[in-house]
């Protein structure tokens, strides 16, 4: 009988409905996750909201095969560790969004309206109905950072006070937050014209100060920041430095850097300050705990694995070609010059036609350096499509003979018009070699390090007026290749160097040899 832990206050239909399909349950909120793993160290599962799952608890465990967080940010669960071990992990996305989402509303009607305040004073016996003159949320410009399942349900919670509506979320395609009702906007824009600012991206390394001196900056007078994403999202120090100095900017905060009693880091910042409310409504309990438990049981008995954040390649798949599948995302993107990219053709030969779906992760971390990291490859692809990228891998030609290699094109839109870069590379001695760019074969360069990548006419003397700049700037050639296509009467020349090129030195030489590209890649 698989044995599961729940060390948490979740709605007990998580505990029933697992007991009814024969799971064994251990559920006790109030002893540590540390103290209860000794005592059931043949636990299968958790189920947890808050408490963090360290890597001594996972590796305590010796039977734990997945981790559910009743919730969305798991923040608190190491995943990487997980992987290593080979624990997956889930969330319930979703779940608790409404009550987010109407804490969110909560929080600004109780500052608008001095409603803590008015209450405690109130009691005491005060009247201080000057003191407690209030404003409206009704037709105010709000601004929400992180358009997933909260952000979006703010946007249609808000909707009967007729607001406008910013909205900025780094993976979302223009339209899509179009079609969700929110005016596509840059974060500094938001932050400049927004009179509430409401966070709602993930907690971790990819979000920390991420509302920073700058961005608070920014905030006008009067306005309202509301954080219910995770704490380390806003630099609260900056803050603390702008309120100090007499900037008027209310800091609504439900997010703590731990979930406990005791002093909160927060305090002398926040004009409101809650004990991490947001998911904490009968409604949002329920509906996690009812699907943290029938993933559990799709899980097991089903092997669905949709909800798994922490997923990973199959085994027989080299991790040195999913590396090279970035670093050609990652060049074809720098070859593009950071154009809008429109589309993604893949070819991947030989045996790795079978794993072409797990590429599809590195794909858009190359493309798109900002988005996700470690996604499954289903999401990965609804990342890609919901920044406007179409994706397609396509079915390779038996003709070529290319064995395990990979081809991506990458079509950008340049005044309206497709362009496309075409690279390729192969996994040689463990090393990523980019083979092809666009015409110009029998490259075979090494990936890794610093290449400055030239197009010019091809003609005498040309490699030799490179190599004096480069040494005039103090940079040293490691190695070139520089294949001609006699067609076009163009060469391609992929000059390693020990040092970054700057985009000044490419310039230079550019002008210099007349080029017709130019561009410098560090991978
Ligand atoms: N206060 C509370 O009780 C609760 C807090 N949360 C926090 O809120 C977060 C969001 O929850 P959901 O909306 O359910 O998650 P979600 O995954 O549906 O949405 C997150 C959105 O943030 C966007 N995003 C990620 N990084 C970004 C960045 N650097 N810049 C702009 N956008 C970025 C993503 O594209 C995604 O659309 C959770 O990760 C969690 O940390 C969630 C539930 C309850
Ligand atoms: O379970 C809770 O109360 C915390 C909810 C939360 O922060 C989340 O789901 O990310």
């Amino acid at each position: 009988m698989k044995k599961v832990l729940i060390p948490t206050k979740l709605e007990s239909i998580a505990a029933n409905t697992l007991k009814a399909a024969g799971y064994e349950i251990i559920q006790e909120a109030d002893t540590p996750l540390e103290e209860q793993i000794k005592q059931h160290p043949d636990t299968t599962a958790l189920i947890v909201r808050s408490e963090k799952v360290t890597p001594e608890i996972m590796d305590a465990l010796l039977n734990l095969k997945v981790v559910i967080r009743a919730g969305a940010g798991y923040d608190n669960i190491d995943i990487v560790h997980a992987r290593k071990k080979n624990i997956d992990v889930m969330n319930t996305p979703g779940a608790n969004s409404n009550a987010v989402a109407e804490e969110v509303i909560a929080m600004i009607l109780a500052y608008y309206r001095h409603i803590v305040d008015a209450d405690n004073t109130t009691r005491q016996g005060l009247w201080e109905k000057k003191r407690y003159m209030g404003s409206e949320l009704t037709k105010k410009t709000v601004g929400i950072v992180g358009l997933g399942n909260i952000g979006r349900l703010i946007v249609k919670r808000l909707q009967g006070f007729e607001p406008t509506l910013l909205g900025y979320d780094h993976f979302l395609a223009r339209q899509r937050a179009i079609n969700i009702g929110v005016t596509p906007t840059s974060l500094e824009e938001i932050f400049e014209q927004a009179d509430i600012i409401t966070l709602h991206v993930p907690g971790g390394p990819s979000t920390k100060g991420m509302v920073g001196a700058d961005l608070l900056g920014r905030m006008k007078n009067g306005s309202v920041l509301i954080n219910c994403s995770r704490y380390g999202v806003v630099d609260e120090e900056a803050l603390a430095a702008l309120k100090a100095e007499g900037r008027k900017i209310a800091y609504l905060t439900d997010v703590h850097p731990k979930d406990a009693a005791g002093d909160k880091p927060s305090a002398a910042v926040a004009d409101l300050l809650l004990p991490h409310l947001g998911a904490n409504t009968i409604e949002a309990n329920a509906k996690a705990a009812r699907r943290a438990a029938e993933q559990m049981i799709a899980y097991f008995d089903e092997g669905n694995t949709s909800c798994v954040v922490n997923g990973e390649s199959p085994t027989g798949l080299n991790p040195a070609h999913l590396h090279l599948t970035m670093m050609l995302g990652t060049f074809a993107r720098i070859a593009g010059e950071g154009k809008p990219i429109r589309r993604i053709d893949c070819t991947f030969y030989g045996d790795l036609r079978t794993y072409r779906k797990w590429f599809t992760p590195k794909i858009l971390e190359g493309v798109l350096p900002h988005a996700e990291k470690g996604l499954m490859p289903e999401a990965a692809e609804e990342s890609l499509r919901e920044h406007g990228i179409v994706f397609k891998a396509r079915e390779p030609m038996d003709d070529k003979p290319y064995e395990d290699s990979i081809t991506l094109d990458l079509t950008t839109e340049v005044d309206g018009e497709p362009v496309t870069t075409s690279v390729r590379g192969v996994v040689t001695e463990g090393i990523p070699m980019i083979s092809r760019i666009n015409t110009f074969h029998g490259l075979y360069s090494d990936m890794r390090g610093n290449t400055l990548v030239l197009r010019y006419k091809d003609r005498p003397g040309v490699i030799a007026l490179i190599g004096s700049t480069l040494a005039s700037a103090g940079i040293n050639i490691d190695n070139i290749v520089a294949p001609i296509d006699h067609a076009c009467g163009e060469a391609m020349a992929l000059i390693k160097t020990n040092k970054p090129v700057t985009d000044e030195q490419v310039a230079e030489i550019s002008k210099g040899i007349d080029a017709l590209s130019a561009f410098a890649v560090s991978l």
